[in-house]
């Protein structure tokens, strides 16, 4: 019971010993692996001792993780239960988190469930978007967030009625829930649950083939926390005695004495991270801010610019083609276009910009699509063109830095007033947002000062 008072907020007010579970399941789990509280990441995993470079930590049978066609025959009772396989139907393939969620509703409404130890343990409540009060959604500020919010929240509602109807004249036996009530409240739980903590990974589809895209919860596994400088993977592995599909965690680096167990749970931007997971990273390398294409708007910032007649808006045949190519114009075109992460300036922007405000179409036509899409090949139409397209970009921010309602220095001192944990973690979202603005703006600055130098020599010389 002494490690059981650090779970606060937990499903179970005491849950079982999970290392004790696996280990009773036929798992391994190394003697100096403990269940930490995080100072800020809730429960963690933590190394008591020093581990060496490739230690395993963690091994997994395989009928331990959790999936949406578990191998019941090992774990449970009964296969899946046809109602389940009928509501997982509607649910789209982009909120898969959902589908794996009702099997986790499923298993949490059992007596007995072979997984309780696991499921006692999983937090209460998810400080995620769609539990957000109104307010803070409104606060996250930045509009292809609020869209995926609602979206999510919408998803929920409606298929709350769904599952409502789906289990209206069930007899007792047949109800996949043990009775229970299910609602949009307690799907969004099982879709937090499953979104903030489960992998996915090689495994057997219902169908019986082996896909290397499973979602499953994977016990114990998923109290790491996540770093992009990770100290430990996951590695799948046959068993030496059978063809048994074995989850592992590895370690990458030594790990020295308290050091926490951390995995990447992969390059993510931060929306991801805040829908997913509840939580927003400083300076992610991987945070970006979507704009769409838009004829009209890259007039303006190009004017803005100083171009004195760009031609977005109406570009001419040999433009729009290119334009085609780069699926920014023609039937279906793809208009959601980033700045920042990797990129700096997502390849297909880029080009357009280099092609739009390109006068010669033989010296574009000359080029191929990668070299006028790559931010290293540097100035491939001349100069002065090169400068013209950075140019719309840094106002391209401007306006995009325009569309937030308050500023970060604003937001910085409503921090250190003292916000509820849904206000802060919106407003660290809006800062991380306008912040990937400006690092864009102040890099192109950088690259337009370097440029008008050379260019300056070039006219001089
Ligand atoms: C897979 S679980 C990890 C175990 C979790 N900390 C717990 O208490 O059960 C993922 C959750 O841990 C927290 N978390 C993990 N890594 C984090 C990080 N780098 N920053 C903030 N929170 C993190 C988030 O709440 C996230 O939804």
């Amino acid at each position: 019971a002494s490690t059981s008072t650090s779970y606060p907020g937990r499903l179970a007010p005491y849950p079982p010993d999970l290392i004790k579970w696996v280990r009773r399941e036929g798992g391994f789990v190394h003697e100096a692996v403990k269940i930490a509280q995080d100072s800020s990441f809730g429960l963690g995993l933590v190394a008591i001792e020093e581990i060496p470079k490739g230690s395993e930590l963690i091994v997994l049978p395989e009928h331990v993780p959790l999936r949406f066609g578990s191998l019941e025959s090992e774990g449970g009772d009964g296969g899946l239960d046809s109602v389940l396989v009928n509501l997982a139907r509607h649910v789209p393939e982009e909120l898969w988190a959902m589908k794996l969620g009702l099997k986790l509703l499923q298993e949490r409404a059992k007596t007995g469930s072979f997984w309780w130890p696991y499921i006692s343990s999983l937090p209460e409540t998810f400080n995620i978007p769609i539990f957000f009060p109104g307010e803070d959604i409104k606060n996250l500020q930045y509009a292809p967030l609020l869209y995926q919010v609602n979206k999510r929240c919408r998803f929920l509602l409606d298929f709350e009625q769904e599952v409502k109807r789906a289990l209206e004249n069930l007899k007792p036996n047949d109800h996949p829930f043990g009775g229970q009530a299910v609602d949009a409240s307690s799907l969004g739980w099982a879709m937090s649950a499953v979104s903030s903590r489960a992998f996915r990974l090689y495994g057997k589809k219902l169908s019986g083939e082996i896909n290397n895209d499973v979602p499953m919860m994977l016990p114990l596994i998923d109290m790491c926390n996540h770093s992009f400088k990770p100290n430990a993977i996951i590695l799948q592995d046959q068993d030496d005695r059978d063809v048994k599909m074995l989850v592992k965690v590895v370690t990458e680096t030594g790990i020295k004495q308290n050091d926490c167990l951390v995995l990447n749970y992969g390059c993510l931007n931060n929306d991801l991270f805040l829908l997913d997971y509840g939580f927003v990273i400083p300076s992610n390398p991987y945070d970006c801010i979507e704009l769409k294409y838009d004829g009209a708007l890259l007039d303006a910032a190009s004017m803005a610019a100083g171009v004195s007649s760009p031609n977005f808006s109406v570009p001419s045949p040999w433009q729009k083609e290119i334009l085609c190519q780069l699926k920014l114009d023609g039937e279906a075109p793809l208009l959601k276009v980033c700045l920042g992460g990797s990129e700096l300036v997502e390849g297909r922007l880029l080009a357009a910009l280099r092609v739009v405000l390109a006068s010669d179409m033989e010296t574009v036509q000359k080029l191929d699509l990668d070299k006028l899409k790559s931010i290293s090949v540097e100035a491939p139409l001349g100069i002065a063109n090169e400068l013209a397209a950075f140019r719309t970009v840094i106002a391209l921010c401007v306006i995009a830095l325009g569309h937030f309602p308050t500023k970060i220095m604003e937001d910085e001192s409503l921090l250190q007033k003292g916000v509820s944990d849904s206000t802060q973690l919106a407003i660290q979202f809006r800062i991380e947002k306008k912040s990937v603005i400006i690092d864009v703006m102040r890099d192109l600055t950088r690259r337009v000062k370097l440029l008008a130098s050379k260019e300056t020599a070039t006219s001089q010389g």
